[in-house]
């Protein structure tokens, strides 16, 4: 399995969930065993001596990765969620994403002083999404936080708007 090898295996479905989004599907991919390994594999490569602690995964598509990932870098895995999920008391954000607005949240004891973060999520684009689950990390003192997704659509600038002015290690395996 190759990056190129990959990116052949992310389906695109015009307009979904809207007129002139071009949806990037990575169903097609981690449904084959070999890119799922190969995705996880190539993560764990880039953060296994970064000292991770917890992994915090976005709802839904940045709970499949993350949490194999978390598992392989002998990390704790935390739920950023969609609003209304999660049962404790919980911190929350307001976000705009490329089609649409919502509200993420995350337990209000997710996080400690000791923790090296790995946000991580399927898809950046717009990073409406991304900068709302920062700013709810930014929340805790935890000592370091990094960031990174799967795919990045770099023509919407989502790189631009999360790392330039919160100086945050960003990275993503595949860029289109
Ligand atoms: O950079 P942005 O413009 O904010 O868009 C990216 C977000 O959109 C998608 O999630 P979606 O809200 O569709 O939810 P899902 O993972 O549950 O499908 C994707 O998984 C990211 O979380
Ligand atoms: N174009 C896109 N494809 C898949 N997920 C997305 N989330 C936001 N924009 C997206």
């Amino acid at each position: 399995m190759t990056l190129e090898d990959l990116k052949t295996l992310i389906r695109e479905v015009q307009d979904f969930p809207k007129e002139g989004i071009n949806f990037k599907d990575i169903t097609t991919a981690i449904k084959d065993p070999n890119a799922f390994q190969y995705i996880v594999d190539q993560l764990y490569l880039k953060y296994k001596d970064k000292g991770i602690t917890k992994v915090a995964g976005i709802e839904s598509r940045g709970f499949i990765v993350g949490a194999a990932l978390a598992y392989k870098l002998g990390a704790g895995f935390v739920l950023i969620r969609k609003q209304g999920k999660l049962p404790a008391e919980t911190i929350k954000k307001t976000y705009s994403l490329e089609y649409g607005e919502d509200i993420i949240e995350v337990h209000k004891d997710a996080f400690n002083e000791n923790d090296v973060v790995l946000l991580h999520d399927d898809l950046l684009a717009t990073g409406g999404t991304a900068k709302a689950a920062i700013d709810l990390v930014r929340e805790f003192p935890v000592k370091d936080l990094l960031v990174n997704f799967i795919i990045e659509l770099s023509f919407l600038k989502g790189k631009e708007s999360i790392a330039s002015e919160q100086n945050i290690d960003v990275d993503s395996l595949i860029v289109y």
